[in-house]
């Protein structure tokens, strides 16, 4: 048990007592001991070499290190290296304390930019002159109403001639760096951000992101609310329409983006494709939509109807390189020039609704003269003074405070001119006019009233066929037999709020036109909403003459005889004004006054154009005829009556209203009317000489009816 336990322990406590113990061993166990013993000292020995070494090293390296401290330079990089790093943590520790300080002192709030609120904190912030430094801009004339009250408007310089146009305004767009805002003693940092769709993974709509710098949500509050009640106070009611912004906007240069559909757009676009921008572009679009703006295909025979456009034409982006580039006057001088290009031009544009209450498509007219309309009496220049007057007269209905708006009521037979007026009356005034068809599928008080918010306060608003705007209990009827829609979801109140509410603009004219003067509800048409009423007669016999002189003038200048080789004459045309007078009065006695629209002896004229002879010798027969066609529809349209009798909507005629003479146009069908008549009446009739039916008799002033604007 000693022997046992005897080296054990001994192994344990002591060394030498081990050493001891292995001698008692066997010899191979000696053997082992001597190689211990020599790798033993082999160790040591080299471990006291190492160590001399590692000293003599060490000695060496730190008087080294201590030598190439001491140079000023590495000193200063070794200074540098430690300030850096310093920087660097603390950059690191400010941008981790920040984040903790955001998340728990400061309340963010997120706006989008097709949320009403979006509108709402923009418009108010426009008018805290938030971006008053932007050198970025989106340019806006159509939509420039909604921004009008509160928006900063650059002072147009005054360009003499046009000043119908709408003036447009310059709304900031979202720039790279957050502005900095002090509201109620509170810090607040706003940051806009166009949307973008270039990239489908990052796409993200325009948003404003308010920082507010305390923890105090309730001020957050207060600024929304307070946004909101300026928005309403001072702006539309309807919010504007989406931007489609998919540049990034640039800081050093001057940037105006004109979006399609606004008036501003057309302004521009026809400006730089007049004078060649668009030469060098080759990514062209085809439209036939634009029927002047673009220019048309060069091969010979191609007829007008497409033209090319530069494409991805919903936006143009302007930027303008100048050495100011900051003065902003650069820019409000270059949307005049173009401006007062495009007013200067020979045209009437005419905006389409293009259903889903967006406007669609612009069609440019040629401005038809005045004189070309045959009405009774001084009637076209009592609406032109009137409305001449109205537009000059803003000051007076501020001061008086009536809304600045007018509306007429063209009412008559169908193919009496009213939609020809109202042209006209826009080419004088220099206004575009902007049509809504209110009986068109897909209309409703909301598409009104989108259509509405997005025209200019200087405009002509066109709505045709008013009777028609609201379905008839035969309609919900027919539309509910056939489980189809009814044509117009309009109602008489939808109507009346838009015509009425602040968002119908200051300044515009509403021209209504009916051919059924009692159908309409008399809130639609009382002072206020519709000022001046003006019926369309049939013709007198003094349009029957003057429509028959502009369609045969005689051989002039402008009209040359045309004789032949053999001195044949080959034209049938009068050689004088007296002759074809003479033509004119016997072409009047045969045709019954009162009882035919211009449009319809229009028609008859046609087939007989070049020969006024022949005119007057068939119109005998024409007229029998048309009164036995007459007779013939009125026979089946009488029993139409009888069934419509009891229908509070269809009423019958007044006695001695002529419908049954007419064919008339279905509701819902004369929205391109005004068009129509502008191309056929320009081409046609726009023969006719400055003066020349001031001679017509059969004045009626009663004709014209106005009421005090209340
Ligand atoms: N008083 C007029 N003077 C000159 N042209 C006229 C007149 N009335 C009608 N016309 C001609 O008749 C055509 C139809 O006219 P317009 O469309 O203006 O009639 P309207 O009264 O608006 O008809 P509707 O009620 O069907 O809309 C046009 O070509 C126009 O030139």
């Amino acid at each position: 048990m000693h022997a046992l336990v005897g080296p054990m322990a001994v192994g344990i406590n002591n060394q030498s007592s081990r050493t001891a113990y292995t001698h008692h061993l066997s010899s191979p166990a000696q053997v082992s001991m001597n190689i211990f013993d020599i790798l033993l000292r082999l160790i040591k020995h080299l471990a006291s070499r190492s160590l001399h070494t590692g000293t003599h090293f060490l000695g060496f390296g730190l008087s080294g290190l201590r030598a190439v401290g001491s140079n000023p330079t590495v000193k200063d990089l070794f200074r540098l290296i430690t300030l850096g790093t310093i920087v660097e943590v603390g950059r690191m520790v400010g941008e981790k304390g920040l984040e903790f300080w955001q998340e728990f002192f400061v309340v963010k709030a997120e706006f989008q930019m097709d949320d009403f609120a979006y509108d709402w904190v923009t418009a108010y912030l426009e008018n805290q002159n938030l971006w008053n430094e932007s050198k970025t801009f989106n340019v806006l004339a159509r939509n420039s109403a909604v921004y009008k009250p509160c928006g900063r408007l650059l002072p147009m310089p005054n360009s003499g001639k046009m000043t119908n146009h709408p003036a447009p305004s310059y709304e900031a767009a979202p720039t790279q760096s957050p502005s900095l805002l002090r509201w109620r003693g509170y810090w607040m940092t706003i940051r806009k951000r166009s949307p973008r769709y270039s990239d489908a993974e990052n796409a993200h709509k325009g948003t404003l992101m308010i920082t507010l710098w305390s923890r105090n949500t309730r001020i957050l509050d207060d600024f929304v609310s307070t946004a909101r009640e300026f928005y309403y106070a001072n702006s539309q009611l309807v919010p504007r329409k989406q931007f489609d912004v998919r540049s990034e906007p640039s800081e050093s240069l001057l940037n105006a983006t004109f979006f399609h559909g606004d008036t501003a757009y057309h302004w521009v676009l026809e400006y730089l494709i007049s004078i060649d921008a668009f030469n060098s572009t080759m990514n062209l679009a085809v439209t036939s939509w634009q029927s002047d703006l673009g220019w048309p295909p060069a091969r010979a025979g191609d007829d007008d109807s497409e033209r090319y456009v530069p494409a991805a034409g919903s936006i143009v982006v302007v930027q303008l390189y100048s050495l100011h580039s900051s003065d902003r006057k650069v820019l409000s001088d270059f949307v005049a020039h173009v401006k007062e290009r495009y007013s200067g031009r020979d045209k009437v544009s005419v905006h389409l609704a293009n259903g889903n209450g967006v406007w669609g498509r612009t069609i440019s007219k040629s401005r038809r003269a005045l004189s070309t309309l045959l009405l009774p009496g001084s009637t076209k220049e009592t609406i032109l003074n009137d409305a001449k007057d109205f537009l000059a007269g803003k000051e007076w209905y501020s001061r008086a405070g009536i809304p600045h708006r007018r509306g007429y009521l063209l009412y008559g037979a169908p193919g009496t001119g009213k939609s020809s007026t109202v042209h006209a009356i826009a080419g004088e005034l220099e206004l575009e006019i902007y049509v809504i068809p209110l009986a068109n599928a897909g209309m409703n008080d909301y598409t009104l009233g989108e259509l509405i918010s997005h025209t200019p306060s200087r405009c002509i608003l066109l709505l045709e066929d008013i009777d028609c705007a609201f379905p008839s209990r035969v309609d919900h009827q027919h539309a509910q037999n056939h489980h189809s829609e009814p044509r117009s979801a309009v109602t008489l109140s939808g109507l009346l709020n838009v015509l009425d509410s602040i968002s119908s603009g200051e300044g515009r004219i509403t021209f209504a036109t009916t051919n059924h003067i009692d159908h309409l509800d008399p809130a639609l048409i009382r002072p206020g909403r519709m000022d001046v009423k003006i019926e369309f007669r049939l013709a007198s016999t003094a349009q029957i003459e003057g429509v028959f002189k502009v369609f045969f003038r005689p051989l002039d200048a402008e009209n040359p005889k045309s004789i032949d080789e053999s001195g044949t004459k080959t034209s049938s045309l009068p050689d004088t004004e007296e002759e074809v007078a003479r033509y004119a009065a016997d072409f009047a006695a045969s045709v019954p006054t009162d009882t035919y629209s211009i449009a319809q002896i229009q028609g008859y004229l046609f087939t007989k154009k070049g020969d006024p002879k022949a005119a007057v010798e068939g119109v005998v027969e024409w007229v029998v005829a048309q009164t036995q066609d007459t007779l013939s529809k009125s026979s089946v349209s009488g029993s139409e009556f009888d069934s419509e009798e009891d229908d509070d909507d269809h009423p019958s005629p007044p006695p001695g209203y002529a419908r049954p003479l007419q064919v008339e146009p279905e509701c819902g069908q004369a929205d391109t009317q005004l068009v129509q008549a502008a191309s056929d009446g320009g081409a046609d009739l726009g023969r006719g000489k400055q003066g020349e039916f001031e001679s017509v008799d059969g004045v009626d002033d009663s004709a014209v009816s106005e009421t005090a604007d209340t």
